[in-house]
């Protein structure tokens, strides 16, 4: 309950560019040789000790270069995942009764040592280990990361210092914003090096203690943020990070009396399970573990006639293929107005097929691999599958390649049917499928878009109509978590457009925004009579 000072102001992280001789070029490159020559030892973490772990050996690979290994660590056990609750449990107590700002502080000196001398090696991993180019390393691992740690430290402050409005006289009240009884389990994505952070250090700023599973091929980037985090100051055992599948962590986690909340974002399926398992052992556990879970997406740019036709075409080159189309809220599906297709879709299939693709530690290159054999197997049976139907068009792309690493071209495929399983099926990569309309059509697409796919994660509509701008907003209130007008459905800033979505893309808690923290949080409402009553009886009570 202590709510009194004022940590500083937070503001976006700028984006450095890594222009040709910029020295953050240089810098980004040197981390990058330093960290592709070294095979190294991705231990656990947990109670604050590094350890082997008992499982099997796992490799970490370039996806761009599937046989350059960076790293390998193990599988965690069922005995590890029970040495990190206990672990959790006894930091428990020294971790929430420090202070609000002593927790913070170490937050801030994260960001602060990401802004500055960790920069390029998080970076650098978050290339090497999951394909990103420097700009989308840069807005992920180093940007994105270091505002969810400032931006949380302001949203957390926040909700301490919501107190109740009304004293009856000789009263006071207050709120106790406790932490959860019990430990969270966070459990993180390979796509975002920033979501990857932020999942166990939000709950652990509120003074929970954690469990860390981040994913396997993020694994690189994930072991250096837990170093980060202890040279911040982090205290053993808040966070216990355990490498792997995460299979034998649930059994230990899942069923656990403490568990007291999971904290995930990753695809539906995985989401559905880990709610179903909880579910299935609700008389079990001490209190009702919060679930809190971002998704997958089907995320969709709509054009009307009155769009700019350029603008249209960068956002879907942007909003599809950037990071080979792994964002959750990627552009995947397009409804484009046959005048606007007709003035910008040559030009799109050109721009894509000239897309430049590889290695991106080759900062020449748009965009590198997709993540792993999974997911190249996934989209070339997506695209085989474009090519083999009559009623599918592919225009763009559609060829593959992982004879090094796993490429697969960026694809566009055009469809005169809007209910084909392309525009409702997740696929998570480059995969844009683009619907046709007559001019006249656009309130009937807006209408069967709403709700075509069971995902509300992102959407964004193009137009120069303001009619047409006001009427998609109100008509797909509920078919996006974050609705963007004349741009790319991706991109959204901590503080500025906070992240996540309804329906099956999650409980749309906003990652990086007060409403996620509050979720780590169990109020305790606390009155005091300043002088209580010493006698029972009420004043109708009284002889006349
Ligand atoms: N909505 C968002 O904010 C958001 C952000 C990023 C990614 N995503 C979604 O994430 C998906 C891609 O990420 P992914 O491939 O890493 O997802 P995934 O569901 O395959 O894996 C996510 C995490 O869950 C772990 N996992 C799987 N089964 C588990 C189990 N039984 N117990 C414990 N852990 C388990 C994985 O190892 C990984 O760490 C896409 O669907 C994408 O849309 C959503
Ligand atoms: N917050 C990111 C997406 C995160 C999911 O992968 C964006 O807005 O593009």
């Amino acid at each position: 309950m202590d709510a009194t000072t004022h940590p500083p102001v937070p503001v976006n992280e700028p984006n450095l560019t890594y222009a040709p001789g910029s020295p953050e070029r240089a810098a980004l490159l040197a981390e990058v040789h330093a960290l592709e020559s070294a095979r190294t030892e991705l231990p656990a973490c947990i109670g604050g000790r590094q350890v082997e772990g008992h499982g099997h050996k796992h490799p970490v690979v370039q996806p761009h270069d599937r046989h350059h290994v960076l790293g390998v660590f193990r599988n965690a056990t069922v005995d590890d995942a029970s040495a990190a609750v206990a672990a959790a449990q006894a930091a428990a107590p020294g971790w929430r009764d420090l202070s609000y700002d002593d927790r913070a502080a170490i937050l801030l000196r994260a960001a602060d040592l990401l802004a500055g001398p960790w920069r390029q090696r998080l970076n650098a991993a978050t290339m090497l280990g999951q394909s990103k180019t420097a700009f989308q390393a840069e807005i992920d691992a180093a940007c994105e990361l270091i505002d969810f740690w400032r931006f949380n430290v302001h949203f957390g402050r926040q909700i301490l210092a919501e107190q109740p409005i009304a004293n009856s006289p000789g009263i006071w009240n207050r709120t106790d914003h406790r932490p959860l009884e019990g430990f969270v389990y966070a459990i993180t994505p390979f796509n975002f090096t920033a979501i990857a952070g932020n999942l166990p250090t939000a709950p652990a700023l509120m003074g929970n203690t954690v469990i860390w599973k981040p994913s396997p091929t993020q694994q690189l980037a994930a072991s250096l943020t837990m170093e980060l985090l202890e040279e911040a100051g982090l205290p053993p055992g808040v966070i216990n990070m355990l490498p792997g599948d995460g299979i034998d962590v649930s059994k230990v986690a899942l069923p656990h009396p403490d568990l007291a909340g999971i904290h995930f974002t990753g695809s539906t399926p995985t989401f559905q399970h880990l709610w179903r398992t909880v579910g299935e052992n609700i008389a079990s556990y001490r209190s009702y573990p919060r679930i809190v879970g971002e998704t997958g997406g089907k995320d969709f740019v709509v054009a009307h006639p009155s769009a700019d036709p350029d603008v249209v075409r960068v956002a879907l080159l942007r909003g599809a293929f950037e990071y080979q189309g792994q964002k959750c809220s990627a552009a995947s599906r397009a409804y484009v107005a046959r005048s606007v297709w007709q003035a910008m879709g040559e030009q799109l299939v050109v721009d894509v097929d000239e897309l430049s693709m590889g290695d991106p530690t080759d900062l020449s290159h748009f965009l590198g691999a997709v993540i792993d054999a999974r997911a190249f197997a996934r989209l070339k049976d997506v695209i085989d599958r474009a090519h083999g139907a009559p009623h599918l068009q592919v225009v763009a792309g559609g060829t593959y390649d992982d004879s090094d690493g796993w490429f697969i071209r960026p694809t566009v495929v055009l469809a005169d049917d809007p209910t084909d399983e392309m525009f409702r099926t997740e696929y998570f990569g480059p995969v844009l499928v683009v619907h046709v309309f007559d001019d006249g059509e656009f309130d009937a697409v807006v209408e069967q878009l709403e709700s075509f796919a069971p995902y509300a994660l992102t959407g964004a509509v193009i137009a120069r109509d303001r009619q047409a701008v006001a009427r998609a907003t109100r008509e797909l209130r509920f078919a996006a978590g974050n609705f963007y007008v004349n741009d790319k459905p991706t991109g959204a800033v901590v503080g500025q457009q906070p992240f996540g979505g309804g329906r099956a893309s999650g409980t749309n808690d906003k990652a990086g925004a007060a409403d996620n923290l509050r979720r780590w949080t169990s109020p305790r409402s606390l009155k005091e009579t300043l002088v209580p009553p010493t006698d029972h009886g009420y004043p109708h009570m009284r002889p006349e």
